[in-house]
């Protein structure tokens, strides 16, 4: 842990990203692949504000309007127990939530015909790709900066996923455009980009370019659609699989939303020990972002784990390993969520260290505290609701590749019945 917390440091010698990892073209204007953490956090630090805990908590009914939709998609569902594609739906509430957060102003995924939304497919093809690129860097990346210069019609008769994440980029410029053209009466509660266009130039603060605030705005589609979903899905696949746990946590709920359609805030979803749980151990087994995340030792060299190690060699490290260390996590791979709960039950700073699904220090995840406010009431909302039962998934369909956000081989489907209260 001591390598991991060294190469993820806040502040003090700073490893870069390694660049050719993250040379996705259609992210190559966001601050999200830049490799210098200065120059980075020049852009981050203005993203910031907008995503502290208490940001988050005033801001909490962007998040439960479009919660609050889903449930009422989904209970469309209920009558004639039609299978529900639950990755595709929680898919398209995550990006809804993600671009209703930034911008007050969702890509309504939610509407499309059984959540069979095209900002899904291009979030999709987006990390389809950057699979490829993961692996094979030099290559990939030579084949999409050729595909980058090609005219558009050849893309999108030849290279569907190209032009599908191509297509996503133009809509979140779209989402800058608007904010730049709305009027000021408008303005009801700050957006994620309200420093970008109003920056106080006394304190360092600038205008990216529009470009530059496109890209920023789908690497927020991105980073916090798939990120939040896969979760929610590997969460609700595991309490399939383990009734008795859906039912303590149905009991759980219970107790601060006596009806299934009553609703509980954030801070009062925060409270439940048993939700918390279940939450941090689908982080643990859902990973969000579980592989490598490869960086730079800079120029002074470093010792990690007791070796010398040069300047410039790349080094990475990922939460799965940490996730998966059976001295910590005994019997890691099963889903436990009592190993979290208050000692002597489980629970240990041992078990809080190796925890790190949102990474660590200044290029750790802008969106941890949007990820759990998301997390806690779309879990807690649609469990207190709805009876959930599988719908012909089997664990094969369930398995993850890692594409920066895990992609499962195949689909959660279900059926939901109301909560008998
Ligand atoms: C379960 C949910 C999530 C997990 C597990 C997660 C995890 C991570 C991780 C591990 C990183 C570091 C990536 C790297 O070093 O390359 C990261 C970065 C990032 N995340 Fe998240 N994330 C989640 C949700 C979100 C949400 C909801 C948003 C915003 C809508 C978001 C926005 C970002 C951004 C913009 C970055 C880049 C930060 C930078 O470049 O410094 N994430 N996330």
């Amino acid at each position: 842990m001591g390598a991991y917390n060294q190469i993820f440091k806040a502040g003090g010698v700073n490893f870069d990203k390694h660049a050719p990892f993250y040379a996705v073209p259609q992210f190559k204007d966001a601050y999200f692949p830049i490799a210098s953490t200065k120059t980075a956090l020049a852009r981050k630090s203005m993203h910031s504000p907008p995503f502290s805990k208490e940001a988050v908590r005033r801001s909490e009914h962007l998040i439960t309007d479009m919660l609050a939709k889903f449930l009422d998609l989904l209970s469309g569902y209920v009558s004639g127990a039609r299978p529900v594609d639950l990755t595709m739906g929680v898919r398209c509430l995550t990006a809804d939530i993600s671009m209703n957060y930034a911008f007050q102003r969702p890509f309504n995924a939610l509407d499309e015909d059984g959540f069979q939304s095209q900002v899904i497919m291009g979030t999709d093809a987006s990390s389809r790709l950057f699979q490829w690129l993961a692996y094979f860097p030099g290559f990939v990346g030579g084949v999409f900066r050729v595909a980058e210069n090609l005219p558009e019609w050849l893309i999108r008769r030849y290279m569907r996923p190209f032009a599908l994440v191509n297509w996503c980029l133009e809509v979140c410029r779209d989402q800058i455009a608007y904010l730049q053209n709305r009027s000021p009466s408008e303005n009801t509660i700050r957006t994620v980009f309200d420093i970008n266009l109003n920056p106080n130039r006394e304190k360092g603060q600038f205008t990216p370019t529009t470009s530059e605030m496109g890209a920023d705005a789908f690497a927020l589609l991105v980073a916090g659609t798939d990120t939040v979903a896969v979760t929610t899905v590997m969460i609700t696949w595991a309490l399939l699989n383990n009734p008795q746990m859906m039912q303590r946590l149905k009991a759980e709920l219970r107790e601060v939303m006596p009806g299934r359609e009553d609703t509980v805030d954030w801070a009062g979803l925060e409270k439940l020990p048993y939700l918390r749980a279940v939450i941090r151990e689908g982080l643990r087994l859902g990973y969000g972002a579980p592989g490598r995340l490869p960086r730079v030792v800079p120029s002074a060299g470093a010792v990690l784990c007791g070796q010398k190690i040069p300047a410039g060699t790349v080094v990475s490290s990922s939460a799965y390993v940490y996730h998966q260390d059976p001295h910590t996590f005994t019997d890691p791979q099963t889903f436990r969520p009592e190993r979290w709960l208050a000692p002597p039950t489980g629970g240990s700073s041992e078990m809080d260290a190796k925890f790190v699904p949102f990474s660590k220090g200044s290029r750790s995840c802008i969106g941890i505290n949007l990820a759990y406010a998301e997390l806690d009431l779309i879990v807690a909302h649609l469990y207190r609701r709805f009876d959930v039962s599988n719908a012909g998934t089997t664990d094969a369909d369930m398995q993850w590749k890692d594409c920066l956000a895990p992609v499962t081989k195949g689909h959660l489907k279900v059926t939901v019945k109301e909560s008998v209260d």
